[in-house]
């Protein structure tokens, strides 16, 4: 199965947003990384229909049958419908989703209150519950039914550490029949997980591949340095500040040895993604 988008645009008003987008995707987790307003859910809400693009065209993957569900959305700021049940929204999303019996409905929702831990407060109202409670319930309707294509935007937000490895490691079981489409500016979200990486910049996707194809392009440009030898001529972008053994250390991206005491450390996510996006505690020394 392969979702294309070509040339994709779109611009709010003066503000042009997506640029030129084109992108090929199979089978697999795919994250979309990207800082903040860099368009990741104008992208996401183009995919899915809920707005018109400017130019360009996407195929989707063909169905074949009325079962098929074609997309599954986790909006970022997910709120369902507040007066009803968990069980009584999934339910309703059944009936709008597809040509499902009683029972397969009922297999099929018991199945995703399983999957997404949800057993304790299925007749609960969706407004008494928790974020991270309310999060799952948002997985569990946009995996419902095993849709083809799968966007899911920011979908760790608000799940604890628990949590959040159970969710990648269900995405990691499924991810053969499914196009995963994964929005985050959480680096620790893709590592590992995902199969393909795509940087969006500048309404561009500006470099692409596995994590260790992307990683390959950092190697011998990240370096430790113990703060105590830091001096002010030591050059690079700064990553973070951090402690190891009761002392401060720097890490620092820089194409030359930022100082005769740095050492080379192996490249991470987040390097890579400060290199394209600074941000959080990143400045250049
Ligand atoms: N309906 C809208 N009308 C006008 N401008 C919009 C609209 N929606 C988004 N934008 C603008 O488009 C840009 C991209 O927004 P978008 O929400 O797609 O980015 P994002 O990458 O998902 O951001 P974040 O990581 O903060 O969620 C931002 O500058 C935003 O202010």
């Amino acid at each position: 199965m392969t979702l294309d988008l070509k040339n994709i645009k779109k611009s709010y008003g003066h503000n042009q947003v997506l640029a030129d987008i084109s992108m090929s995707i199979n089978n697999g987790i795919h994250g979309l990384l990207g800082a903040n307003g860099t368009g990741k859910t104008t992208l996401f809400s183009i995919i899915s229909g809920f707005l018109k693009e400017d130019g360009g065209t996407i195929t989707y993957p063909t169905c074949t049958s009325k079962k098929d569900v074609l997309i599954g959305l986790l909006p970022q700021k997910f709120v369902g419908y507040p007066e009803m049940s968990v069980e009584e929204f999934l339910e309703y999303l059944s009936q709008v989703k597809g040509d499902w019996t009683k029972e397969e409905t009922r297999t099929e929702i018991t199945k995703k209150i399983q999957v997404f831990n949800l057993t304790n407060v299925q007749k609960k109202k969706i407004k008494q519950l928790s974020g991270g409670q309310l999060r799952r319930v948002g997985l569990a309707q946009a995996f419902l039914f095993n849709p083809k294509i799968v966007l899911l935007d920011e979908p760790t937000v608000g799940l604890d550490p628990k949590e959040r490895l159970h969710f990648k490691n269900y995405l990691a079981s499924i991810k053969k029949n499914h196009i995963i489409l994964l929005s985050t500016h959480i680096v620790s979200d893709l590592e590992k997980l995902a199969d393909k990486i795509y940087i969006l910049k500048d309404g561009r996707i500006v470099d692409q591949g596995s994590e260790e194809k992307l990683l390959e392009k950092l190697s011998n440009t990240v370096w430790e340095i113990d703060y105590q030898n830091y001096t002010s001529n030591s050059k690079g972008t700064l990553v973070k500040e951090y402690n190891k053994n009761g002392q401060v250390f720097l890490r620092i991206i820089c194409e030359e040895k930022p100082s005769n005491q740095a050492n080379p450390v192996e490249a991470e996510l987040e390097d890579l993604y400060i290199s394209y996006f600074k941000g959080g505690n990143s400045y250049e020394l």
